[in-house]
C-alpha cells in the first residue's frame, strides 16, 4: 500500500538507511495507479542531492498523507506537525545521522575536492562572528528533479479540477510554492560566541538539526521571554530543550535531532573552536505565502548571497558532505549519545602526533624528557611534515639522491604516502595566521657528550626531513676570500633547490636540517680588533643570519646550532627569529643514567647477551638471584643429574656452592648501576662507552676460553671491570 516515491538510493551503495514503511494509509483511490515517480535528473551520488531529494520526498509523503487523512487536518495544522508522515521524517533523520563534513584525510584521490574543503575549512576556522549560509536555493534546486508535476498535479488538485488542465505558468507556481517549503541552513559559530538573534520557522514546521563541527549548545527561547528580552535586555531569555552536543573528534558520530517549528531556537558555541550546525525544515503547506525564509530576517543572520568572503570561496554543497556507514543500533532514537565510527584517518594530529613524537624520541635518546617535551612543543608542533623519500634501507635521501631517484615527484609532489598532510597544512596555515609559526632556528648547548648531536639527529628522523647536512662551524671559516661565502651557500643550496621545485611553497617540501656544531666558532661575541679573521667571520655570520630571518629566509630549513660553551654566543644569534629556542642539554641525571644504558644494552638484552644480575643492575632492581636459587638452579641442570651421581655430584654442587657465594658479594655491592655512587657524572657518552668496554672484556674472556661468539655473555663481572677501566 506504500507509494514509492524515494528516489534511487541504490547507486549510493556505501550507504545504508533503514527504511520504514509509511504507516499505512487509507488507499485513496486517486493515487492507486501511481507508481514510482521519475527522477530522472536526480544525482544521488552527492549527499547533498540526496539529503534535499529526500527532504523533497518526506514533504510530498506527508502532503499525500495529510490529503490521504483529509485536507482539513492538514489545513488546520499549526503548532503541533499533525501534518508530517513519521515514516518519510524517520527516514530522513537516519540519512541526517550518517551524515558528515566531508574531510580532507589524505586517502581520497579526488585533489579538487580535498583543495575544496581545505579552502571551506580554514574559511569555517576564521570567521570573527556567527554566520548563517543558506543553502535552501542550492537544496531546493537539487531537490527539483525528484518531484514530478504528476504528483504535484494530484496533490494541489481539488475534486473538481481533476480533470481540468493545468498551465505551464500555473504548474511553475506549484511546483516554487512546493520547494519553498524546503530550507537548509549552516549555522557557523566561532569558539564560543553565540548567535545573536534567534531563528525561527513557521509554526508546524519540523527542524532537523546535525552538528558537523566543534560543540554548540542548542535551546528554544521561550516565546514569553522572548518579547520581554527586547525590553529588558539585560534579562536573560527563558530556555527550553537545552542541549549540549560536542564533536571532540573526527569520528565522533553526532546523531541528527529534531525540533518543531514556532518557537525561537538559538545556537550557542561551546568553547573549543568553531562550529558548525546544519539544519533542513520542512514547512507545512499553510505557511506557503509567508515562505520558510523569513528567518532570514533576523539581525545577525546573513545569507550567502550577502557575504563577500563566501562568494569568494570556490566552494559547493555538494562537496562538502559525505556518507558513514553508522551503527543502526547504536543510533536508534538516540539524542544524546555519541557513537564512534570508523575512522579512516590512520595518521596522527594534534597532541596524538605530539605524544607519539615524544615517546619515539625516548626510544633512542635518555634522560632528556623535559628537553624533548620543550623541542617537540616549539619545533615540531605545527609543522607540515612532508616525508622526505627514503631508500630502500630506509635512509633518508638528501635533494639531490632523491631527485635522480624519483625525478618526476620529487619535491612537489603530495602522494599516497603523505596522509594527513592536507589536514597538518591546514593547521599550520592557520597557526600562521596566529603568528605561532614553528621556529627556524634552535640551539643546544651544554657539557659534551650528552646526545645533542644524537638528539639533533633524532629531530630530523622524527621530522621524516632530508638527510641533516651536519657540519663543524670552523670548517665554514675559508681563508681565502669568498670561500666561506661559498660554504653557506653549499650549506643550503639543497634546501633553496627543493623550494623552488615546490614554487615556493614550503608546505610541499621537505625539511631540510642543518646542523653547525661548535657554532661558539663563528657566532662568538665580537672582539675590538677587527683582522682579517674577524672580517671572513662577519660575513659568513651575516649570511646565515639571512638564511634564518632576512630577505632571503628560507622557511624549510631547521638550523640547529650546538656548543659547550654558550656563554661566549653573540646574543644576536639568539633573537627570536633566529636560534629562538634555547635547550640545555645536562650531564643526566640518576634516571637518565639508567634510561641511556637501558637504551645501549638493549639489543644485546632483547638477543640474550645480557647475564640476569646485570639487567637487574641496569634496571635498578634487587636481583631476584638469592644463592639458594642459583644454588637449586645450578644443581637442576639436567647435564649434572644426567651424568652424574653419589659423591662426584656432592663435590660439584660444593664447588658451585663456593662460586656462588663469590658472586653474591659482588651482587650486594652493585644492584644499580645508574647510582650517585656508581656513575655518577658521566656523560652519555661516557655510558655508552662503559657497556663497550663490559662488552670486550666479555669478548675477551671468550676468545681466551676458546668459545664462539655465539655463547658470548656480558656478565655483573665485567661490568666491574669495566667500571674499574673506565675510572682510571
Ligand atoms: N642522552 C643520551 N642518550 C643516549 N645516548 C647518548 C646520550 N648522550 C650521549 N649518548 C651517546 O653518546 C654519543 C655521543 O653523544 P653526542 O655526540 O650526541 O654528544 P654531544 O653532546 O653532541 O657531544 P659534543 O658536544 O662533544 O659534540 C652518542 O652517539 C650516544 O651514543
Amino acid at each position: 500500500q506504500c507509494f514509492n516515491i524515494l528516489p534511487p538510493m541504490q547507486r549510493a551503495s556505501h550507504f545504508k538507511v533503514r527504511f520504514m514503511t509509511a504507516t499505512p494509509l487509507e488507499p485513496s483511490t486517486r493515487y492507486e495507479e501511481q507508481k514510482i515517480i521519475d527522477a530522472p535528473n536526480a544525482n544521488t551520488e552527492d549527499a547533498f542531492t540526496l539529503l534535499s531529494s529526500l527532504a523533497a520526498t518526506t514533504l510530498l509523503q506527508s502532503d499525500r498523507r495529510r490529503d490521504a487523512i483529509g485536507k482539513d487536518i492538514g489545513a488546520q495544522a499549526s503548532s503541533a506537525t499533525k501534518w508530517i508522515d513519521e515514516g518519510s521524517a524517520f527516514r530522513l533523520r537516519s540519512v541526517l545521522n550518517s551524515l558528515e563534513l566531508w574531510m580532507p584525510d589524505g586517502e581520497s584521490s579526488d585533489r579538487e575536492r580535498q583543495d575544496e574543503s581545505i579552502t571551506w575549512l580554514r574559511w569555517l576556522r576564521s570567521i570573527p562572528r556567527p554566520v548563517i549560509v543558506d543553502l535552501s536555493l542550492e537544496a531546493r534546486v537539487a531537490a527539483n528533479g525528484t518531484v514530478s508535476d504528476e504528483f504535484l498535479q494530484m496533490l494541489n488538485l481539488s475534486g473538481e479540477e481533476e480533470n481540468a488542465k493545468i498551465s505551464t505558468a500555473k504548474m511553475q507556481q506549484i511546483r516554487s510554492e512546493f520547494l519553498n517549503r524546503l530550507g537548509c541552513k549552516l549555522i557557523l559559530l566561532p569558539s564560543g560566541q553565540s548567535m545573536q538573534g534567534c531563528l525561527s520557522e513557521p509554526n508546524g514546521s519540523l527542524i532537523f538539526g546535525k552538528l558537523l563541527y566543534g560543540g554548540v549548545t542548542r535551546y528554544r527561547i521561550l516565546p514569553s521571554s522572548s518579547a520581554r528580552d527586547v525590553d529588558a535586555p539585560s534579562k536573560p531569555p527563558r530556555r527550553a530543550g537545552e542541549r549540549t552536543e560536542r564533536k571532540t573528534s573526527v569520528s565522533d558520530l553526532i546523531p541528527a535531532w529534531v525540533q518543531y517549528g514556532g518557537t525561537e531556537r538559538r545556537y550557542d558555541g561551546v568553547d573549543m573552536g568553531p562550529a558548525m550546525v546544519l539544519e533542513v525544515s520542512l514547512a507545512p503547506k499553510i505557511q506557503t505565502a509567508v515562505d520558510g525564509n523569513s528567518a532570514l530576517a533576523v539581525n545577525d543572520v546573513r545569507s550567502k548571497k550577502g557575504d563577500m568572503v563566501l562568494n569568494r570561496l570556490a566552494w559547493s554543497p555538494k562537496n562538502m558532505f559525505r556518507f558513514v556507514e553508522t551503527d543502526e543500533e547504536s543510533l536508534k532514537d538516540s539524542n544524546t549519545t555519541t557513537t564512534p565510527m570508523k575512522s579512516s584517518a590512520s595518521t596522527l594530529q594534534g597532541k596524538d602526533r605530539n605524544d607519539a613524537f615524544v615517546s619515539d624520541f625516548k626510544d633512542r635518546v635518555g634522560g632528556l624528557g623535559p628537553q624533548i617535551e620543550a623541542i617537540v612543543r616549539r619545533v615540531l608542533d605545527g609543522r607540515v611534515i612532508r616525508p622526505a623519500e627514503v631508500d630502500a634501507q630506509g635512509n633518508m635521501l638528501s635533494f639531490i639522491e632523491a631527485k635522480s631517484q624519483y625525478s618526476d615527484t620529487v619535491g612537489f609532489s603530495l602522494d599516497e604516502s603523505t596522509k594527513q598532510l592536507s589536514m597538518a597544512s591546514l593547521e599550520a596555515q592557520e597557526l600562521e595566521i596566529l603568528g605561532l609559526t614553528p621556529v627556524r632556528g634552535l640551539l643546544l648547548y651544554g657539557p659534551p657528550g650528552n646526545g645533542k648531536t644524537a638528539l639533533a639527529r633524532e629531530i630530523a628522523r622524527a621530522l621524516k626531513a632530508r638527510a641533516p647536512k651536519i657540519v663543524s662551524a670552523p670548517e665554514l671559516l675559508d681563508r681565502w676570500v669568498g670561500g666561506s661565502e661559498r660554504l653557506v651557500r653549499e650549506l643550503f643550496h639543497d634546501a633553496e633547490a627543493e623550494l623552488a621545485a615546490c614554487n615556493g611553497d614550503s608546505t610541499r617540501s621537505a625539511l631540510h636540517v642543518i646542523v653547525i656544531d661548535e657554532i661558539d666558532a663563528v657566532f662568538r661575541k665580537r672582539s675590538s680588533a677587527e683582522d682579517s679573521g674577524e672580517a671572513t667571520r662577519s660575513s659568513t655570520v651575516n649570511q646565515i643570519l639571512a638564511k634564518l630571518d632576512g630577505v632571503q629566509a628560507i622557511p624549510n630549513v631547521l638550523l640547529i646550532g650546538m656548543t659547550n660553551r654558550r656563554e661566549l654566543l653573540d646574543e644576536a644569534l639568539l633573537r627570536p627569529g633566529r636560534l629562538e629556542v634555547q635547550i640545555e642539554i645536562p650531564l643526566p641525571s640518576k634516571c637518565g643514567r639508567r634510561e641511556i644504558l637501558q637504551i645501549h644494552t638493549d639489543s644485546l638484552r632483547k638477543k640474550g647477551r645480557l647475564s640476569h644480575p646485570l639487567c637487574c643492575a641496569i634496571d635498578g632492581v634487587k636481583s631476584a638471584y638469592t644463592k639458594e636459587v642459583l644454588l637449586e638452579e645450578s644443581s637442576s641442570d639436567h647435564v649434572l643429574v644426567d651424568t652424574t651421581r653419589g659423591r662426584k655430584r656432592r663435590a660439584i654442587k660444593r664447588a658451585t656452592s663456593n662460586i656462588i657465594n663469590s658472586i653474591a658479594s659482588v651482587n650486594e655491592v652493585v644492584h644499580d648501576l645508574a647510582d650517585d655512587r656508581i656513575t655518577g657524572g658521566f656523560s652519555g657518552a661516557e655510558l655508552a662507552g662503559l657497556v663497550r668496554c663490559a662488552g670486550s672484556i666479555a669478548l675477551s674472556r671468550l676468545r681466551k676460553e676458546g668459545a664462539a661468539i655465539d655463547s658470548l655473555l656480558i656478565t655483573l663481572d665485567d661490568m666491574k671491570q669495566a667500571l674499574d677501566e673506565v675510572k682510571n
